[in-house]
């Protein structure tokens, strides 16, 4: 990776970290959706994907491995356009890895660097908004994704968790460390709240429920909403198919809107 280090963002308006204390939340999903929501809305949205431990947006998003070129500003995002209907840019670290285990064997400060170079070195154009989706926990990755992301502007954080891992440790150590780094906290996102029948599309809660909220409560952030563990939402990214455009009728539809409003409203405020 040799980006030419005059890639920008000046021309993005405002810039959304999505974080999690731990794996498997759904963090990548609701980065996912919540830029198709925004697509949706009449936003130009690109999404960065650092994820290096699993970075699943370019199949959830069903662009595969394309190649990646450079112009006089930086790396080219590629252009997401599920079943035609919603274009989205697209830069993944995945994109510009060998193979899969290649991030594996980077090492401190050569993955540091290595990762801020990447996300100062994309060409993004004009966007309304960036939505980063990073590692899960709090490491030195993040830190220099948000130092880098800083030369520029950085409007928060948004922090997905699941009802069960809401009262865990690393929850925790997520919110001391947006603390920390100054970094608001713009709502906190309970994913996988319920489950929604495929039959008859009750939504049952099947673990506890009410977590993200008393969260929000205690840190004084804003709670945005939940999203249901829905199987017509794992089959549609599985095949990269936009749930929102297939399914508006749908709860989990009426969850993921509010949650991408509020967040609107947040932004425009
Ligand atoms: N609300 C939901 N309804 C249905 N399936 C979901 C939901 N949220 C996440 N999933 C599924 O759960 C799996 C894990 O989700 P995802 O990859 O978004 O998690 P993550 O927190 O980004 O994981 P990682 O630790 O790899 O970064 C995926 O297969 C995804 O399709
Ligand atoms: S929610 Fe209703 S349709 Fe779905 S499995 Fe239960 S009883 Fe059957």
């Amino acid at each position: 990776m040799d980006g030419s280090g005059k890639g920008n963002l000046d021309q993005v308006k405002h810039v959304l970290l999505v974080l999690s204390g731990k794996g498997g939340v759904g963090k990548s999903t609701i980065t996912t959706e919540l830029a198709l929501a925004f697509r949706h809305a009449g936003k130009k949205v690109g999404i960065l994907d650092v994820d290096l431990c699993g970075p699943s947006i370019p199949r959830m998003l069903s662009v595969g491995k394309p190649e990646v070129h450079q112009c006089d500003s930086g790396w080219v995002p590629v252009y997401a356009d599920p079943q035609q209907q919603q274009q989205l840019a697209l830069m993944s670290i995945a994109f510009l890895l060998e193979d899969s285990d290649e991030a594996v064997i980077w090492r401190g400060p050569k993955k540091t660097a290595l990762i801020g170079q990447f996300v100062s070195d994309v060409a993004w154009g004009e966007l309304d908004i960036l939505l980063v989706d990073t590692p899960p926990g709090t490491s030195d990755e993040h830190l220099a994704v948000l130092e880098n992301l800083r030369k520029h502007r950085v409007d928060g954080a948004v922090l997905v968790t699941t009802p069960q891992a809401v009262s865990t440790g690393d929850v925790r150590r997520e919110i001391t460390f947006c603390k920390k780094t100054n970094l608001k906290i713009l709502g906190i996102v309970e994913n996988m709240s319920g489950f929604v029948c495929p039959h008859c599309s009750e939504c049952s809660n099947i673990f506890s429920k009410g977590g993200g909220e008393e969260l929000a409560k205690l840190t004084g952030s804003a709670f945005l909403g939940s999203v249901p563990l829905d199987p017509l939402l794992t089959e549609s990214l599985e095949e990269g198919r936009d749930f929102l455009q297939a399914f508006p009728e749908s709860s989990t539809f009426t969850a993921i809107s509010h949650i991408a409003n509020t967040l609107l409203n947040s932004l425009n405020a």
